[in-house]
């Protein structure tokens, strides 16, 4: 296996060699770029691909096809061949790895320096390094992603801002610090600076999951291990116990591949996606060696929603994504079985995302957000998870404080075995019960979707994944939920309360109205936040994400690469 590295000012010979069983580097270099991107780490990434890149794709395929079946009126439902799987009481996860145990209050964000050091800082259990929803993937933030993560998990991590303010890590302990919990992005993203040439000789991108859990495995796995922690992973976006099939097979290679004991990895795997929400006990089943959990992704989970029944007319269209809150009684009856499956399993249920962000200078939107955001993690508690997400620092003290008050010191309550729940394939699909009692869809609720959709692809265009939006946390999940609400009310033939049918016409003049009037800056990208929005809600034919796209066209060899 032979690695090569090529950037586009390489003019050496080299350049046009295809040799099989590469990984190729087609991007710019950086400051210590060649620490993360060594020979040995592109040849790790090369392999990885060799064993799993087929089987990836596969998994592509397959989900487009389910998506379809369910577009075509066929429901999702629990499968009748894993039954013996669910109703096998025997088997148990493998459970918490060290600092994993006690995970009531988990931060998370994106892995640039600045962010990486304050949540490492702060008093949550648990950091959720963020190279998913709230990362945009320029290359940038791929690799300096990865810098930061390498020199945080060696307590070495330490810089001065631009505004002189010195960032330094409180203690150089792992143990002293909130657990390290990555997530990789999902299987559907392509990391395009990066080329897999395989051992027939054939070339692709490689996939973004490989290479963001390669080169952390690849890096820190061992540093981990000897600091008293582990390599751990959210897995994202999942659709079904296959997908976990190959992320278990993939850890069992790369353990292998890396002499680490096999079971010494720890997952802990969204369930965000419909399909997935009937395959949980099969999910964890598949990665019962490594699973430390499952979290309820709540965000996608609407957004997958709204995908899958996008073409199923007026009985599944939500209300004002503002309207769409936990307590609507499909979205109780999700959470609720994630708590009862994994406590079952001996696995963590840990909470979602509230949006609401607080704002330093504003202490009404602040009391506000604390409000909303101890109400959210009341329910959580009191419903039998065992940990949640919060969006920010300062929000920490009320979620732990609603945790506190139920677990006392009991790091968890798996015990709790939610047997009184009884959710079955009507209470996960009845998306009616979204807008009984008034729940409406309005032009404010409209005009919303379209702002903050721009306003967020115009931060990702800049490289920024996660942003404070009219107070609320935005990030791609988030983003994908207005452009598919769009998208599914013109496609159903909505109207708002009004009585006005929501059109591509209407949209259009909201969208141009909506850009005139948004503040401009030389660095802002509204006007092609502007183009893809409306390619993602308006285009004829669905596309499955509204990234993908993007990504090829705007960030893959970006400026804003070179910029920040
Ligand atoms: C659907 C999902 O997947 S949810 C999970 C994915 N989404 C996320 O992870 C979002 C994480 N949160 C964030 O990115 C940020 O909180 C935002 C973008 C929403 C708001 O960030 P800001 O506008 O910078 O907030 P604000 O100015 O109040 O920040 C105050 C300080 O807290 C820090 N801070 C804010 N959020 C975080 C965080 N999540 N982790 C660490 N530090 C944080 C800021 O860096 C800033 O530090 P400084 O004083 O050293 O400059
Ligand atoms: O990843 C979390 C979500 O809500 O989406
Ligand atoms: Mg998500």
């Amino acid at each position: 296996m032979t690695t090569l590295t090529e950037h586009p000012t390489d003019t050496s010979p080299t350049r046009r060699v295809t040799i099989p069983g590469t990984m190729r580097v087609k991007a710019r270099s950086g400051s210590r770029y060649d620490e993360i991107l060594s020979t040995e780490a592109l040849t790790f990434l090369a392999e990885l691909h060799e064993e799993f890149g087929g089987r990836r794709h596969a998994i592509l395929h397959a989900r487009e096809r389910r998506c379809e079946e369910v577009a075509n009126g066929i429901d999702p439902d629990f499968r009748a061949s894993t039954r013996p799987v669910r109703d096998n009481a025997a088997w148990q996860v493998a459970g918490a790895g060290p600092g994993l145990e006690d995970r009531r209050v988990e931060i998370t964000g994106p892995t640039d320096p600045k962010m990486t050091v304050n949540a490492l800082n702060s008093d949550a259990k648990v950091w959720l390094a963020d190279a998913e929803d709230a990362s945009s993937p320029t290359w940038r933030n791929v690799v300096e992603g990865q810098l930061a993560l390498h020199d945080a998990i060696r307590g070495t991590l330490a810089f001065t801002a631009e505004n002189g303010k010195e960032y330094a890590l409180r203690s150089a302990e792992l143990t002293d610090m909130p657990t390290i919990v990555f997530r990789p992005r999902g299987w559907h993203l392509d990391e395009k600076h990066l080329r897999h040439t395989d051992l027939s000789g054939a070339t692709h991108d490689a996939s973004g999951s490989l290479v963001d859990f390669g080169l952390y495995l690849f890096h820190n796995a061992e540093e981990l291990i000897t600091r008293g922690r582990g390599p751990y992973f959210y897995l994202p976006k999942l659709e079904g116990y296959r997908e976990a099939r190959l992320w278990n097979d993939v850890f069992c290679w790369a353990q292998t591949r890396l002499g680490i004991p096999r079971g010494t990895i720890r997952a802990t795997v969204l369930i965000e996606t419909l399909p997935a929400a009937f395959e949980m006990d099969e999910i964890l089943f598949e990665l019962r060696e490594h699973c430390a959990g499952l979290n309820a992704g709540r965000w996608d989970y609407l957004f997958s929603i709204i995908k899958s029944f996008r073409t199923r007319g007026d009985a599944y269209v939500l209300p004002d994504r503002a309207q769409v809150g936990m307590t609507v009684p499909f979205m109780r009856a999700y959470t609720e079985l994630l708590v009862q499956t994994c406590h079952k399993r001996g696995a963590h249920a840990i909470g979602g995302m509230s949006a609401f962000i607080p704002d330093r200078r504003r202490p009404d939107v602040t009391e506000r957000a604390f409000a909303q955001v101890r109400a959210d993690k009341k329910r959580e508690a009191t419903d039998g998870f065992d940990g949640t997400w919060v969006a920010h620092p300062d929000l920490i003290p009320s979620a732990r404080g609603e945790f506190d008050a139920v677990l006392g010191d009991r790091p968890h309550q798996i015990d709790r075995k939610r047997e009184d729940v009884r959710v079955g394939q009507h209470e996960l699909l009845d998306v009616r019960s979204a807008r009984r009692g008034g729940a409406t869809i309005t032009d404010e609720g409209l005009r919303a979707n379209i702002s903050v959709g721009v306003r967020y692809v115009d931060s990702w265009l800049r490289g920024v994944g996660a942003a404070a939006i009219d107070h609320l946390m935005e990030d791609a999940a988030t983003a994908e939920i207005s452009r598919s609400q769009i998208w599914q009310w013109i496609a159903s033939g909505t109207r708002t309360e009004d009585g006005r049918p929501i059109t591509q016409e209407r949209v259009e003049e909201l969208l141009a109205k909506i850009v005139e009037e948004l503040p401009r800056t030389e660095e802002d990208r509204i006007d092609e936040a502007a183009e893809i929005f409306r390619q993602v809600a308006l285009a004829e034919e669905y596309p499955a994400f509204l990234t993908n796209d993007a990504y090829a066209r705007y960030l893959v060899g970006s400026s804003v690469d070179e910029r920040r």
